[in-house]
């Protein structure tokens, strides 16, 4: 007789996150997962919770209430709400910034051995082998570099490597910052506004980033984003989120269209501030966009 096994847990498993500031709520009881080899999204208007899920979930802020859970196959589960940030990433959660935070001084591939240096410590004694230039040292540290060399191959920043980061564009600043994170060896990437102050060739090329390497590598991307070209693109399930309350989960053809999902958009006091792909859903939606 064959039994047919559970289905294993989604990678992250967020419920019931909460996080007060004083009197504010700015999460309230949050429900969402994430699953290897998907792209979640989390959207919602400015100053829904999104960038606090983030703070909570990579060891920024310790949540008020809730538990986060990553899945990992083959081991145990980790409960990350408890863990300081370098403990959430050493367990492969790591993200990207709304405002980019590369070291500008330092050339993208310093960018990038930077992310490995907590592990290079450890192959070292704390530097001291390195100092005294010890073969373990110098093995780990060439291993680093071509690691580091094959995800700046791997994002095109071949050309760029030797520059400092903060010379360089906008977009490509974007790539270096996923580069780095990639670098990590991550199983959730974690990605706050990555198309923010990208021109649309650059948000297409990113999005067409994103799903070859979660093809690739299997890996989970949670993704806050206003582009909505972005989002409705790529992303495999949308989670959103309105004044701290999810307000909806589903495919990107679910929350095109949900109610909820439109009128907390509507709401929003400027036509212009809507996220333009928003704008012209809720105009073909409101037939010719007649708003409350
Ligand atoms: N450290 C903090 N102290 C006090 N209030 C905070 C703090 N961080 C966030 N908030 C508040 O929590 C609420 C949610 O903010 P958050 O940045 O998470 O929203 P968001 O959905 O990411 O917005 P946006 O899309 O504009 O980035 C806001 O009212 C914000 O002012």
């Amino acid at each position: 007789m064959t039994s047919i096994s559970p289905p294993p847990p989604p990678l992250l498993t967020v419920s019931g996150l909460t996080m007060r500031f004083g009197g504010l709520v700015a999460v309230d009881g949050v429900d969402l997962t994430a699953e290897t080899n998907r792209i979640t999204a989390l959207i919602g208007p400015n100053g829904a919770g999104k960038t606090t899920i983030f703070n909570c979930l990579t060891g920024f802020y310790r949540p008020t209430a809730g538990q986060l859970t990553l899945n990992r196959p083959g081991r145990a589960p980790v409960s990350l709400q408890t863990l300081p940030g370098y403990r959430v990433a050493r367990h492969g959660v790591v993200r990207t910034f709304q405002n980019i935070r590369l070291f500008p001084r330092m050339t993208v591939l310093e960018n990038l051995l930077v992310a490995q240096h907590v592990g290079l410590m450890g192959k070292s004694a704390m530097g001291i082998a390195g100092l005294l230039g010890l073969s373990g040292w110098r093995r780990a540290e060439r291993a680093a570099v071509e690691r580091a060399r094959f995800w700046i191959d791997r994002l095109d920043l071949s050309p760029v490597a030797d520059e400092e980061a903060g010379n360089l564009s906008y977009g490509v600043q974007r790539r270096v910052e996923i580069a780095r994170a990639m670098n990590t060896n991550p199983q959730l990437l974690c990605l706050d506004e990555p198309a923010a102050g990208l021109n649309p060739r650059e948000t297409a090329a990113l999005g067409e980033l994103l799903q070859g390497i979660r093809a690739e590598f299997g890996i989970g991307v949670l993704l806050i984003e206003h582009d909505m070209s972005l989002v409705m693109g790529i992303s495999d399930r949308i989670h959103v989120v309105e004044y701290g309350r999810k307000i909806a989960e589903g495919t990107p053809d679910e929350i095109r269209t949900d109610e909820r999902v439109i009128k907390a958009y509507l709401g929003e006091p400027d036509e212009e501030e809507l996220p333009p792909a928003i704008a012209h859903d809720l105009a073909g939606t409101e037939s010719g966009g007649d708003r409350a």
